[in-house]
């Protein structure tokens, strides 16, 4: 989890109320805000604030609904869908946050459309509302072009493993970081694609017993990545079903992250050691990750997405923070 030692934040602007929803898929947790009436104007200082355990909300994501461009209206995208991470950055997707985002806009009546389509930073993602509550997403293909990770493999060789690939690190390679032990001689091999954000995985036997702590931070900040990466622990149980723990690039390890485990699937169906429909367990609950293998074929996820409660919180002009006097 996000924790606030490790972001420290200051406000800057002046005091303002806003409304916000809590809502939680597989244990990934966020603050929702509708911004489809117009833009809280929000700085990283504010997304930090929100995603505060002990000063602000807490959520290890903050998504915001906001209006289409006209050009998106036209062609039937319905929103934009906008995340940043718990330390303020603003990333390209969120895979369990497209389910609650689904969940919230027909819960407030904001559209009928089931799917709904919407435009996060990386394309356009169709999200389909079960029956059962649940909800389904089209993620889009995988993308395994290094560069567009972004990936740098510099004089590395991949190691072949079945008909794919997967990629040394040397963990001493990491650029210093506070808090973070990475003098580990572990040279570990990590599969490196992106779900519209940058994913490595590594395969486990354990995954209650993997450092995810330990060798997370320093796997997000290998600077093979350049622009950091979500870290997977993948422990295989058999062709069906994975055991997974993320450890996710500005926000820490996480009770699920939906793109992490469409990332673990697609790596262990390319690497031979997984069927086309996989049930992944994380610690918060299950997700069902279906692909097809064809690489131009989307990545299916379904799972759960649950409004927790709502409120109202002060953004304060000058909160006391842990970095204040
Ligand atoms: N929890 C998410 C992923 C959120 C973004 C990620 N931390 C990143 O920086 O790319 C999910 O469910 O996919």
């Amino acid at each position: 989890m996000a924790t606030q030692a490790a972001f420290g934040w200051r406000l800057i602007m002046a005091a303002m109320k806003i409304r916000f929803t809590k809502m939680q898929g597989a244990g990934n947790d966020f603050v929702v805000l509708d911004e489809t009436q117009g833009r809280f104007g929000l700085e990283p200082a504010h997304y930090r604030f929100l995603a505060d355990r002990h000063f602000g909300v807490g959520a290890d994501q903050i998504l915001s609904v906001r209006a289409p461009t006209p050009e998106d209206a036209a062609a039937g995208i319905a929103f934009g869908y906008v995340i940043h991470n718990a330390d303020g950055g603003e990333v390209e997707n969120c895979g369990n946050g497209a389910r609650c985002f689904a969940r919230y806009v027909h819960e407030r009546g904001l559209t009928q459309d089931n799917p709904v389509r919407v435009r996060t930073a990386s394309g356009v993602l169709s999200l389909a509302v079960q029956p059962d509550g649940r909800v389904t997403v089209d993620m889009g293909a995988p993308v395994f072009e290094l560069a567009r990770v972004p990936f740098e493999p510099g004089a590395r060789t991949p190691m072949v493993v079945g008909s794919w690939q997967m990629w040394p690190l040397d963990l001493k390679e990491n650029r210093p970081m506070a808090g973070a032990n990475c003098d580990s001689d572990a040279l570990i091999h990590v599969a490196v694609l992106s779900m519209g954000n940058p994913h490595a995985v590594l395969r486990v036997d354990d995954v209650a017993r993997a450092e995810v702590e330990v060798l997370g931070p320093c796997i997000e900040h290998h600077p093979a990545f350049l622009r950091r990466v979500n870290a997977g622990f993948m422990q295989v149980v058999d062709r069906s079903n994975i055991r997974l723990r993320v450890f996710e690039r500005g926000a820490g390890e996480t009770l699920a992250c939906g793109t992490g485990a469409c990332a673990a699937v697609v790596a262990g169906i390319r690497l031979g050691w997984l069927d086309s429909r996989v049930d992944v367990r994380t610690r918060g609950g299950r997700l069902t990750i279906e692909w097809s293998g064809r690489l131009e074929d989307s990545v299916h996820m379904t799972g759960p997405a649950v409004t927790v409660f709502e409120g109202e919180i002060e953004l304060p002009e000058h909160p006391a923070g842990p970095d204040a006097p």
